[in-house]
């Protein structure tokens, strides 16, 4: 059976003893772009995976780059741009990893056509608890492919990843285009995430009402007197806050046109994570900050969660969120009404993403109707895609039913209903209510009972059956649900 990298396997003779004294985890702790860093991590054995990060092979041939886990997107962009490739999808933080973002989950704004990161991925090589290193694709361990993404490490130690790779253009052609009631927000939204030829759609909301949907296509060249925008330069005012100022326009004026260079527009969230810094550094966007401290650069995820302790830290955990909700596209006007009542955070970050059904082979091996009818087959990226996981959990609810979207909330909810527990329940409840699913690198609430209601396990429990992980490894919830985590 081919292997995707045998020179990492070498490693695990010195680790594995470790990992079979209880539990095991990997050894990244508060480096991890989780909120809060596992209590597991304090408890149970580790497993140090911090030296597998290189980007191992390019295969512009079979159009596959393969990566070790700890590899980044900062760097993954740099690299693959640089001679002219991309990955399907490329989640926008620098520090993002191959590993987290397999294990856990990752979205970005193609993933309308590709789906989550994880779809994009053709081939793992997994250490298992017994110390085997295998190899799984949708020929080869089928269902340990399928269940490797959201596993977040319950089933063995991810060492290495094939992922697709496709043509890079230089520039994003980035149209924004203003919308001015919530019905409009949501029109605009649906009908660029349906229409395959953008490259990359995601809407900004700034208030129940009004919001800025960004539809982007790869370009080769910027026309004579195209407006260039180099997002990256330090004295750029935040990504949010340039794309606000769209609404200002008077209503009627044809729609801005920016050309962004394509790797600044992947990263375009990195240096206001997203909106948090905000309320990090509530001076950051002032021109006075931009020119004495802002060119030293954003600070690092990884540092402000180690400096944010004490009652810093309390307040942080009661008083602000940061949730990723994939709910059926259908639904988001009600997602939208719901979260406007019980947090009012903006801006909120909506990403549509497509929704894939498992290979016919699983489905078949569950008792189901394959549900691959009504996938578009018509384009040849589309003709066939693995399980997303637990257990194919991420099935659409209804055959019908292909497109979601991530309804992210980062901020600290204006609410006057907003009680951090009680809330988060409420929109846990209407997630479930409406067969959708939760980012688990946040806070849930979910029991374990209702963890398994939202995530399918069927398959998830048969593999970790078939390969005896048994008590070595705790199962997924054990590792995120909220005591687990401080
Ligand atoms: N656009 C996007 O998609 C974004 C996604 N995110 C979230 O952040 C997470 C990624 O952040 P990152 O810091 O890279 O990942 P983390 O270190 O937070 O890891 C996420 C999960 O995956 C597990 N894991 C990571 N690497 C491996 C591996 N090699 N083998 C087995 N299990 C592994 C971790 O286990 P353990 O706890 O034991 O280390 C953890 O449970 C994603 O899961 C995503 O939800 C955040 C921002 C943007
Ligand atoms: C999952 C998505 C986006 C998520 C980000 C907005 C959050 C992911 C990790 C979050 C954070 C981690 C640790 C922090 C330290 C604290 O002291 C302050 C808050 C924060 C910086 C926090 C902020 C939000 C995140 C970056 C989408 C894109 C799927």
């Amino acid at each position: 059976m081919p292997r995707v990298s045998c020179r990492c396997s070498g490693r695990f003779a010195s680790w594995w003893p470790v990992a079979q004294r209880g539990c095991a985890r990997r050894g990244r702790g508060s480096w991890a772009m989780s909120m809060k860093a596992g209590t597991y991590k304090k408890h149970w054995g580790g497993v140090d995976v911090h030296a597998l990060r290189d980007i191992v092979e390019i295969d512009t041939v079979r159009q596959i780059v393969r990566v070790e886990p700890g590899c980044n997107m900062g760097r993954l962009s740099r690299e693959l741009i640089k001679k002219g490739w991309t990955l399907e999808v490329l989640p926008e933080l620098d520090d993002l990893t191959v590993g987290g973002l397999i294990n856990g989950f990752g979205i970005e704004t193609s993933s309308h056509k590709y789906g989550l990161f994880q779809h994009t991925c053709t081939a793992f090589e997994v250490v298992l608890p017994n110390g085997d290193v295998v190899f799984c694709d949708k020929d080869n361990n089928a269902d340990l492919f399928a269940t490797i993404p959201w596993s977040h490490g319950t089933i063995g130690f991810l060492t290495a990843a094939d992922i697709k790779i496709v043509r890079a253009k230089p520039w994003v052609k980035m149209e924004y285009r203003p919308c001015r009631t919530q019905a409009e927000c949501v029109r605009v939204f649906e009908e660029a995430s349906r229409d395959n030829g953008n490259d990359f759609v995601e809407e900004l909301m700034y208030t129940k009402d009004t919001g800025v949907v960004m539809v982007g296509k790869m370009v080769d060249t910027v026309p004579r007197g195209g407006t260039v925008n180099v997002l990256s330069r330090w004295y750029k005012p935040w990504f949010f806050t340039h794309v606000a100022s769209f609404l200002n326009r008077p209503v009627g004026t044809p729609n801005a046109v920016e050309y962004l260079p394509l790797r600044d527009y992947y990263h375009r969230h990195t240096r206001s994570i997203f909106w948090e810094i905000q309320d990090i550094v509530p001076f950051g966007n002032t021109w006075w900050y931009r020119y004495l401290v802002a060119w030293v650069g954003t600070p690092k995820i990884s540092i402000l969660k180690m400096t944010t302790t004490g009652k810093l830290k309390v307040l942080w955990e009661t008083m602000h969120v940061a949730q990723d909700l994939l709910v059926p596209i259908s639904t988001l006007k009600e997602s939208l009404d719901l979260f406007h009542d019980e947090l009012n955070v903006y801006p909120l970050w909506l990403c549509p993403m497509r929704m894939l059904s498992p290979p016919e082979n699983l489905l078949a091996e569950r008792g189901e109707r394959p549900a691959v009818a009504v996938l578009d087959r018509t384009h040849p990226q589309h003709a066939f895609y693995p399980v997303t996981t637990p257990a194919g959990s991420l099935t659409p609810p209804h055959p019908a039913e292909q497109l979601f979207c991530d309804v992210g909330a980062y901020g600290v909810p204006k609410s006057p209903k907003f009680h951090f527990e009680r809330s988060l329940e409420v929109v846990e409840a209407f997630v479930r209510k409406v067969q959708g699913y939760q980012a688990l690198y946040a806070d849930t609430m979910l029991t374990r009972a209702q963890f398994r209601e939202m995530f399918d396990h069927r398959l998830y429990d048969k593999v970790r059956d078939r390969f005896q992980v048994g008590s070595l490894l705790p199962e997924i919830w054990d590792k995120v649900n909220k005591g687990a985590r401080s």
